[in-house]
């Protein structure tokens, strides 16, 4: 329940930055998801955030007070590890009870918290067992139940889900998406390379890459329009195709000229300067469709992958291009072999010139 404020933070070992000039607002309420490439960072500041790394420069305030030299425990911050890290020994309501005990709770106050955090995870049926008798996913709601009874301004999560089979990732994101509900106000930082995760539970997402944010924004706006070529093929699966290419004809609507042979329109506008402008153009997989017009990209599929709702298509590499991939509704192995023409709407396509994006000039 609290606003959480990143000016010029950094992380260095010796000499070596890990981590710079991260500038971010949190509101009360949100739920910000971390993402990035392994080893961008992303533990370093939720680490930092948590008081569990020292903060090697700049500031991180939350509601106003600086947090760089104040202890963990005097955060008002509880962390949900990817381990569980649950006391084997103890029943879940002692599991749950334990940080409040230490903080010297009467029994009434302790006995009130743990039912109303085991109603919210529906752990009650659960509260005499030992973890060992409970599955990955219980285990879970345990260890974010002994994070909810110390009422926390912020909570943070690092990898929750990584630990548990598919099936049960589902559900217990569906959990923590139903928790965040039932508690509105609650700030919340998540870290994940899961990217369903960091798309369905997000209210913004910061990408970390290079020591840096490469871009915040809602799940959808990184998700339609990347500011650089990073994020456009860091956030979708399978990655954004890129096509180099030339700006043709300038205007409301931008005409781009692949060095592949193919045509584009773009509904970005450009100008007179801009005609002759070295462009990638860059258009998802499942934006590309089957055309008879003039196409973006004309290519053999050399792999069908059926996925049943979807079928991948992988295109025949050109020379040292990169290879291109379509993503078609249903299901469609015949493909394989044959040579393919593809176009796009002019809504769905992006243009980049040296790795930013034209949208944001
Ligand atoms: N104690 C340390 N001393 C020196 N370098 C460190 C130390 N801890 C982490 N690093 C470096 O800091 C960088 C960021 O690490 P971090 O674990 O935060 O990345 P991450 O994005 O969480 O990675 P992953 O996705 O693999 O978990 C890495 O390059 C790592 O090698």
């Amino acid at each position: 329940m609290a606003d959480l404020k990143l000016s010029n933070v950094e992380k260095a070992y010796g000499e070596v930055k890990v981590l710079k000039d991260i500038n971010l607002d949190i509101k009360k309420g949100e739920l910000i998801v971390f993402v990035g490439p392994s080893g961008c960072g992303k533990s370093t500041l939720l680490r930092m955030i948590a008081g569990l790394e020292r903060i090697t420069g700049g500031d991180f305030t939350i509601d106003a007070a600086r947090m760089n030299d104040v202890p963990p425990a005097q955060r008002g911050i509880a962390m949900v590890f990817q381990s569980y890290a649950l006391y084997p020994h103890m029943t879940v309501r002692d599991n749950m009870s334990f940080a409040l005990k230490i903080a010297k709770k009467t029994t009434a106050e302790i006995n009130a918290a743990v039912e109303k955090a085991a109603r919210i995870l529906q752990l009650t049926p659960y509260l005499d067992r030992l973890p060992k008798a409970l599955s990955g996913g219980q285990r879970q709601r345990v260890a974010i139940g002994r994070a909810i009874v110390r009422d926390p301004k912020v909570y943070l999560f690092d990898e929750p889900l990584s630990n548990l089979d598919a099936a049960l990732r589902v559900a217990t994101r569906l959990e923590i998406a139903q928790l965040k509900e039932a508690m509105p106000d609650s700030t919340m930082i998540y870290v994940t390379h899961d990217q369903v995760e960091a798309m369905t539970l997000a209210t913004r997402i910061v990408v970390l890459a290079g020591g840096g944010i490469s871009q915040v924004g809602t799940p959808l706006e990184l998700y339609e329009r990347p500011e650089n070529e990073f994020v456009a093929q860091f956030i979708g699966s399978p990655a954004m195709n890129l096509m180099p290419g030339e700006i043709v004809e300038t205007g409301a609507r931008t005409r781009i000229r692949l060095a592949n042979g193919g045509e584009a329109v773009a509904s970005i506008p450009t100008q007179a300067v801009d005609k002759g402008l070295k462009v990638n153009l860059g258009v998802r997989p499942e934006d590309l469709v089957a055309t008879d017009g003039i196409p973006l990209f004309t290519g053999d599929v050399e792999i069908t992958e059926a996925l049943g709702e979807v079928t991948l298509l992988y295109f025949k590499r050109q020379g040292d291009s990169a290879q291109v991939v379509a993503k078609l509704p249903g299901i469609h192995g015949n493909l394989r072999h044959q040579t393919v023409r593809l176009g796009a709407d002019p809504a769905k396509i992006h243009l980049f010139h040296n790795r930013r994006s034209l949208l944001y000039r």
